[in-house]
C-alpha cells in the first residue's frame, strides 16, 4: 500500500508585506506555487495575519441561517428573477455532468455597470434579506478575497518565469475580475441516493479560495499526475481536500491552464458529502477580466522550448467560455439565453 499524497501548504505572508526580509522570502514561495501547480494544481494558502480566523465562520453561519429559511423565503431571491445566473439555486437545481447535483446555493457576481437581466450574466446581485448581516459581512469578504487574487497571481507568475514586463499584461486581464462568489448549502446524501452533492468539474477562471465547514471528506480531488516517492506515488485517486484551519484550498482553474500552456493543469475536483451534517462551503472565484483574451504567455512556452508534444492551447476570451459553462449549470428551460 502506498501513502496518499498531502496537498501542499503555502504561506503566502512574504507577498503580503513588503517588509525587506519579506521581499527576499518571495522566491521561495513563488517556487513552492510553482511545484504545487504543476503537481496537484490544488494547495492550501495559509492566510494568517490577512485575514482575522473567525471572519469565515462568521460566513457560514450566516449561510447555513439562510438555508435554513423556509423555502419560500429563499425562492425571493431565485435565479430566475434575474439572469438566470445571479441569486439562489433550489436542491438539485445544479447540474453537472448532466446530472443534479445534491446542493443549494447563492451565486454572486462582479456587478455591472448597465445591468439588464435580459443579457446572460448580466443581471443584478440578490441579497438575502435575512439575516440582516448577510450583505455587508459578505461584501467585506469579497474585497478581501479579490485583494489576495491579485497577489496570489502575481506569486504564480514569479513562480512561472513571467518577467516584469510580461506581468504588466498579464495583471491587466484580471485587474478587473469578473469575481464569483458562491455560498453553497449540501445536506447529507440520501443512503439509497446513487448521486454525488457536487459532479466532477474543473474550475473555469484563474484561482478559487473555498472556505469549508470543517466536515471531513467532502470535498475530494483527482490526482492524475507522476509524483515522486516522497510525495506518494499513487496516480489516478481522488484524494481529501479536507479543512485546515486558518487556510483556504486554493486550486487553479481552466485560465491557468491555457496561461501555462498545460504545464499547470487544472485538476477535476467534486463533493460527496455522505456525513450527518448539513455542510457549508464558500467558495470565490477570482477569474479574469470578462473581455480578457487567454492565451499562452511567453514564460510557459520558454520553460517548454525544444519540448517534443508542442501542443499550443487555443485562446479563449474569458466572458465567452464563462457564459458557456453556466449555461449548461442549471436544470430547467432557460438554455436559450446563453
Ligand atoms: N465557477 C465555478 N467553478 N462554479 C462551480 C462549478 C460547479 C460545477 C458546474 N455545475 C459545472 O458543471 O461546471
Ligand atoms: O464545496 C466544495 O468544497 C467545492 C465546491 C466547488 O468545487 C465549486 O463550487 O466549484
Ligand atoms: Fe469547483
Amino acid at each position: 500500500m502506498s501513502t496518499l499524497p498531502q496537498l501542499p501548504i503555502i504561506d503566502i505572508s512574504p507577498y503580503l508585506s513588503n517588509a525587506p526580509d519579506s521581499v527576499a522570502r518571495r522566491k521561495d514561495v513563488a517556487n513552492a506555487l510553482h511545484s504545487a501547480c504543476t503537481d496537484f494544481g490544488f494547495f492550501y494558502l495559509n492566510l494568517a495575519g490577512f485575514i482575522d480566523p473567525s471572519t469565515p465562520d462568521g460566513l457560514a453561519a450566516l449561510a447555513r441561517e439562510f438555508f435554513h429559511l423556509p423555502q419560500e423565503e429563499k425562492d425571493k431571491i431565485s435565479l430566475s428573477n434575474q439572469d438566470y445566473a445571479r441569486g439562489y439555486q433550489k436542491l438539485r437545481e445544479n447540474v453537472t455532468n448532466g446530472k443534479a447535483d445534491n446542493h443549494e446555493g447563492i451565486d454572486f457576481y462582479r456587478p455591472v455597470e448597465a445591468p439588464d437581466k435580459s443579457k446572460p450574466l448580466w443581471g443584478e446581485n440578490q441579497w438575502p434579506e435575512k439575516p440582516t448581516a448577510f450583505k455587508a459581512e459578505f461584501e467585506d469578504w469579497i474585497s478581501k478575497m479579490k485583494e489576495l487574487g491579485l497577489i496570489v497571481m502575481k506569486a504564480m507568475a514569479d513562480g512561472l518565469g513571467v518577467t516584469e514586463d510580461e506581468w504588466e499584461k498579464l495583471r491587466n486581464q484580471v485587474d478587473d475580475s469578473f469575481w464569483v462568489l458562491r455560498a453553497i448549502g449540501y445536506p447529507p446524501l440520501p443512503d439509497d441516493h446513487d448521486g454525488i452533492s457536487c459532479g466532477s468539474h474543473k474550475d473555469y477562471g484563474c484561482l478559487t479560495f473555498l472556505y469549508a465547514d470543517p466536515t471531513p471528506s467532502a470535498l475530494q480531488v483527482f490526482l492524475n499526475r507522476n509524483l515522486t516517492p516522497e510525495q506518494g506515488v499513487k496516480k489516478g485517486v481522488w484524494i481529501n481536500a479536507d479543512p485546515i484551519p486558518g487556510c483556504v484550498v486554493c486550486n487553479i482553474g481552466e485560465m491557468w491552464e491555457i496561461w501555462s500552456n498545460g504545464l499547470y493543469k487544472s485538476t477535476l475536483h467534486r463533493v460527496i458529502h455522505r456525513g450527518a451534517n448539513y455542510r457549508v462551503s464558500i467558495p470565490f472565484f477570482f477569474e479574469p477580466n470578462f473581455t480578457a483574451d487567454v492565451r499562452p504567455l511567453d514564460a510557459a512556452l520558454r520553460r517548454q522550448k525544444g519540448q517534443a508534444n508542442a501542443k499550443v492551447y487555443e485562446p479563449q476570451v474569458y466572458g465567452e467560455f464563462l457564459m458557456k459553462k453556466v449555461g449548461s449549470n442549471f436544470a430547467g428551460g432557460k438554455k436559450d439565453r446563453y
